[in-house]
Parts: C-alpha cells; structure tokens; sequence
C-alpha cells in the first residue's frame, strides 16, 4: 500500500545490459524509474544511481531481480526515507556568535551570573531571559507510537524529532523531544514536572490510554503551563474541523447524523467528546469488545462517562453491526479493520475517516469509491487529517499569550478556525481540510486560540495587536 523511494547504485557492463532494458524490467516489476545519475562513465562500464519509486512490497523484488542480473553488479541500496533520518532530523543553535573573550564574559561566567540573579528575584522574567518563552517539550513513553503500539521509548524518538522539526517549520516553536524509560504513571508525571521549569509547554505524545488521561489531568492541574495530549485534543480538534466541511459536502446537519467511532483510545475519546459538545447526537463508540453501551458499567472512568451520555447509542453489537446505515465512520484503531462490505453497508454519501497511522483502517482505493468524502491520516493521500494541522498553531497561540491551559473553548476556537481556512467556493469532496502547507493555518488557529485565551482567562499576556 504505502510508496517508498530507493536510490539504488549499480554498476553497469554495457557488453552484457543495456540500460534500457533494466529501467523497462524495472517497470514491469512495478517500480518507476525518477532519475538516473551517471556517477563514473568508462568505455565498458559505469555506476549509476537509479531512483525508484515502487510500493514497499515491490522494492524488495526489483532490488533482488538487479542482484540477480548478468552485467549489473549492485553497489548500494539506499532507502531515501532512511537518508532523511541519519544523523536525527533536528539539531541545537546559538542565536549568537562567541567570537571573543569580550562575548564570552556576557553569554558566559561572569555576565550570566546577573542574569541567574535576576531570574532568581522575579521568576516570570525566565520568559524573557531564557529559552522558555518559546520552547515546548514533545514528551512520549513509547507506548502507543502511532498504531505500532508499544515500541518503546527509543524507538519512538523519529516521530518525536518529526514533531519538533514540524514545530519548528510550521510555527517557530522550539520544540525538544524526550523519550521516558517508564511506563508507570506517578513517575511520568513526577519527571516531568521536574524537568518543566524550562518549558513553555507540555506536549504529550504517543502515551497510551487510558493511564494517558490521568497523566495529563494531573499535569494540567499541577503545572501553570500548557499541557496538551496531541492524540486526543490535537486530534479531536482536527477531526471536528474536518467533519464540519465534509457534512456540508454531503449536505447533511450534525444533528442528525449518525457517527461511529471505532478506537475508544487516547484519540477516540476525546473526538467524541468533542463531538458531543459540537451537537452529535447519535454517536456509536466502538472498540475490541464491540460497541460502549448507553447505561452499561465499564472499569475505565472515561468508557463510563460516555456510556452516560444521552447520545450515545444503547445498542450492543460489533462494528460489523452497527456500521449498517451510519452516516459517518470515524477510525482511530488500527489499520486494516475495516472492508468494502462494512463501507457499502454504510447510508448513502457516507463520510470515512480511517485515521490510524502509518496504515488507515481501510485501504483508501478500496474505500473510495463507495464513499462521498474519505480522508487518512497520511500525507500522500488528499484530505489529510492529521494532528500536524493544530499543534503547531494551538502551542504558537498560547506561548504567544502565555495561557496557563489550553482549555476546552480554545480547543473548539481551533478547530472552527482550521475549518474555515477552506472557503465555500473552494470545498468540495476531496478538499475538506486544508493542507500544511497552507499558510493561513497557523496564523488562524494563533489569533482564534488568542482571542479565546483572553475571553476565558487562561491568557497571561496580552499580545501587542491584542490590546
Ligand atoms: N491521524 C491522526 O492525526 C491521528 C492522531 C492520533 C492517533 N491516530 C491513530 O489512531 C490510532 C490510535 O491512537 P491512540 O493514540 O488513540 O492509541 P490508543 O492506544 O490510546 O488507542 C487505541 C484504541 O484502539 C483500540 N483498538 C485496537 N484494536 C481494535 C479493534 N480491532 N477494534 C476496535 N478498537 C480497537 C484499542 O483497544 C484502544 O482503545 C493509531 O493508529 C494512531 O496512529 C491518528
Ligand atoms: O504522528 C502522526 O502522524 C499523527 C498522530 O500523532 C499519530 O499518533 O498517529
Ligand atoms: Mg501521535
């Protein structure tokens, strides 16, 4: 299903292979030649570089097949998602040179110590004298790394540096990622206070549910700045902002739709909760055991809060029931959950999110053509939902405003402004979301999660074109 890019490096004996003839066998094997680079040209050979486009499964059959050629002798092998990563994608700057003693007494022994003393006097002066006006730490145990579940805290660190270096680019957020070595909820919470005083704020990510919500409860109540669970609000915030677009596509009112969501998890709790408060009415949570039913007990707090909502449904039943006639799936599982029967059972122009990364819960050229609006998570499909369009502007909104929280009507201020980005003209089926590169997002979601701050009191400063 997904695409990879490999730039693969051979050597070529033109009295054996003409080059024609591996780029038409490279073809037929699926792939699609890119770019050829001629590395060294000689009378009798020369090393090329061939950048491939194949679908994962296939690359391993067109490198084998080239291995396996008379006259090509295979030199190098290099996944280009790979090449992106050597090394880690961010890195630390001064914003100032030490070119002599002179410089190095300020920044340094003995300038600083005036610094130190003045931030010991006055604490809040840390915003202006230090890093931590504009400095987030994106902080994960490594338990729920996108649907690859628990890999550890190590191995979660690509998508924390992927994180931070889109904080960066999108909205000049300093971001900093952390992998915990622990799983235990008193310790996550506990090291991370104590390693917030430099921090503007808290993002957490990749934290599974549901010791997720207590970890972020805790922390919200017990620091004075933002802490925000990516998954759930960063989600929820994206999900709802996408769904106001897409009913309007499929003319139908939010009133009246019926809205399963399948992964009662870190995300999928808060999307309902953001539903609910945004005028679902009809709303199916779904998870392993099947469905979360209205007026039944359940061991985890928040399968209890819903099961005592009004909107939620009091049908018991798997997915494969309750998908009949809804109007809108929603999926924040795992990949491959969800078939064409499932989609064809749905009511008419029905609405599919399938959301789970790096693999949405259906294939999206299975789905699509049974669907009226259908998004993924991922970047090379259209409508893509994905928490990348929120954190980078709802964190650049409250370190501009120095908001002791993100709290729920900065949240809803959020996704309003991320669906608005799309104008009426410009909405149509697979146009629902903007993208990431639009560069309205940020500025929108900034001024709206603002403005929110300061109705709702969780500004602690007032921004210039504010006042
Ligand atoms: N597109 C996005 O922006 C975005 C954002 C957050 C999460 N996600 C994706 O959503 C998924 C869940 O993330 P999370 O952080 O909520 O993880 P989580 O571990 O907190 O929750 C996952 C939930 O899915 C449930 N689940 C597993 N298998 C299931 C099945 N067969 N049927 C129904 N439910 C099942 C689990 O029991 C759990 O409650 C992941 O794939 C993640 O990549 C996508
Ligand atoms: O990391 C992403 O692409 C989105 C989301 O945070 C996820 O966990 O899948
Ligand atoms: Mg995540």
């Amino acid at each position: 299903m997904a695409n990879t890019s490999v730039i693969i490096r051979i050597e070529l004996n033109h009295e054996e292979i003409k080059f024609g003839d591996v780029a038409a066998a490279i073809s037929s094997l699926g792939g699609d030649v890119t770019s050829v680079d001629i590395i060294r040209s000689g009378k009798t050979a020369s090393i090329r570089d061939i950048t491939v486009e194949a679908a994962d499964s296939d690359e391993l059959k067109i490198v084998e097949f080239l291995g396996r050629q008379n006259g090509i002798k295979l030199v190098n092998v290099s996944d280009r998602t790979f090449l992106a990563h050597l090394g880690g994608k961010i890195t630390i700057q001064p914003t100032l040179p030490i070119k002599n003693r002179d410089d190095l007494s300020r920044v340094y022994t003995p300038g600083v110590a005036r610094v130190c003393k003045a931030i010991h006097e006055d604490p809040k002066k840390s915003y202006s004298l230090t890093i931590k006006r504009n400095t987030v730490a994106v902080i994960t145990d490594g338990t729920a790394v996108l649907g690859l579940g628990d890999i550890g805290p190590i191995a979660a660190a690509p998508v924390m540096e992927g994180k931070a270096m889109l904080f960066k680019q999108l909205a000049d957020v300093d971001a900093f990622p952390i992998c915990l070595d622990t799983t235990d909820t008193e310790e996550i919470v506990q090291t991370i206070k104590r390693i917030s005083p430099i921090f503007g704020g808290i993002n957490l990510e990749d934290i599974s549910s549901p010791r997720c919500f207590e970890i972020e409860q805790r922390l919200a109540e017990e620091l004075n700045i933002p802490v925000f669970h990516d998954d759930q609000h960063g989600t929820a915030i994206v999900v709802l902002a996408g769904l106001l677009n897409a009913l309007k596509v499929v003319n139908k009112r939010i009133e009246n739709v019926r809205v399963v969501v399948n992964g009662i998890g870190a995300a999928g709790v808060s999307i309902c909760k953001m539903l609910l408060g945004a005028g679902v009415t009809r709303l199916v949570p779904v998870d392993r055991e099947g469905t979360i039913v209205r007026g039944a007990t359940y061991a985890y707090p928040m399968w209890q809060w819903l099961a005592d909502q009004p909107q939620v449904e009091d049908v018991k039943g798997s997915l494969t029931d309750v998908i009949q006639d809804a109007d809108v799936f929603i999926g924040v599982s795992r990949g491959g959950l969800l078939h064409r029967e499932h989609i064809q059972s749905m009511a008419p122009r029905s609405i599919v999110f399938a959301m789970a990364n790096p693999d949405p819960e259906v294939d999206p050229e299975e789905a699509t053509p049974h669907v009226e609006v259908f998004a993924t998570g991922r970047s090379d499909y259209p409508n893509q939902i994905n928490n990348v369009l929120v954190f980078p502007g709802i964190f650049r909104g409250a370190l501009d405003c120095r908001a002791k929280e993100i709290n729920e009507p900065m949240k809803l201020a959020a996704a309003r402004a991320i669906a608005s980005v799309v104008t009426e003209s410009e909405l149509n089926s697979q146009y629902i979301i903007p993208s990431i590169f639009n560069d309205q997002v940020v500025p929108i979601i900034r001024k709206a999660v603002i403005e929110a701050a300061i109705i709702t009191g969780s500004a602690q400063r007032i921004p210039p074109e504010f006042r």
